[in-house]
């Protein structure tokens, strides 16, 4: 018997927006994954072997780069903040537009640019932040945080943050203002690259779905 398929969605916001695309590829989950009570993390589709895990957006790459499971859906900013040689990212899903950020305190002082060669920064994104900071020849000191990093600079953990902005009402609800976009942002499909070739002949009309299901959403 052949291993099922497991395909890991996030269960934050892209949720919603990759949905009707899972349906548009010809993908549903059973019931019970609609359920707001259901304890369950993996989940029976209408696609004979394929089944469907809910994970937090950053283990979605997690899962996939490490062949757990074969095929998921992840923002651009986690794939860039791992850097995971096994992830292949075939298709934009346009979906979960954003940008990731630097921001400030709207009445910070100005600093002379010359002389910042060090900053301290809150944020999700160590990763990104280093490289960003290090292009400009600046060390960047980066307090990990998981959420809610727009209290950093009010409570004195950081002058700066660099956070997820989309309509920055999040931003302006906290004095903060964005000095500098680091990256634009969308959802894609991922693939491990171990199994696109393993399982090809699953996997390689499943991508091409997608890539459908993305032009007939935009054609609509
Ligand atoms: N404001 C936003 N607008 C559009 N897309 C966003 C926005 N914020 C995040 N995203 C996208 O959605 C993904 C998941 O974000 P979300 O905020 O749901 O995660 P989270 O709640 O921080 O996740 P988790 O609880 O799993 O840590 C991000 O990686 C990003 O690609
Ligand atoms: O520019 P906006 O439209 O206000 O969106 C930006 C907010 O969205 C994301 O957080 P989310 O709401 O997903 O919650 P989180 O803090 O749990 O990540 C991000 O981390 C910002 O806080």
């Amino acid at each position: 018997m052949t291993r099922p398929i497991t395909f890991a969605i996030p269960k934050g916001r892209i949720l919603d927006e990759a949905l009707p695309l899972l349906a548009r590829a010809g993908i549903e989950p059973e019931a019970e994954f609609h359920r707001k009570e259901s304890r369950a993390l993996r989940f029976a589709t209408n696609v004979d072997g394929l089944s469907i895990i809910r994970v937090r957006a950053f283990d979605v790459a997690t899962f996939v780069a490490h062949g757990a499971a074969q095929i998921g859906i992840v923002g651009s900013d986690v794939i860039a903040e791992f850097g995971y040689s096994e992830l292949y990212a075939p298709v934009d899903l346009q979906i979960g537009h954003c940008r990731l950020s630097i921001a400030e305190p709207v009445d910070a002082p100005p600093e002379d640019p010359g002389v910042a060669s060090h900053v301290r920064v809150a944020t999700k994104y160590p990763h990104l932040t280093r490289a960003h900071y290090e292009a400009q020849g600046i060390q960047a000191e980066c307090v990990k945080l998981n959420g809610a990093m727009e209290l950093a600079p009010s409570l004195g953990l950081s002058r700066r943050i660099v956070d997820l902005v989309s309509s920055g009402a999040t931003l302006r609800a906290n004095g903060l203002v964005e000095t500098a976009t680091i990256m634009d942002i969308s959802a894609r499909l991922i693939v491990n690259r171990a199994a696109m070739k393993m399982r090809a002949a699953e996997l390689v009309p499943m991508v091409e779905r997608f890539r459908a299901a993305v032009e007939a959403s935009h054609a609509a």
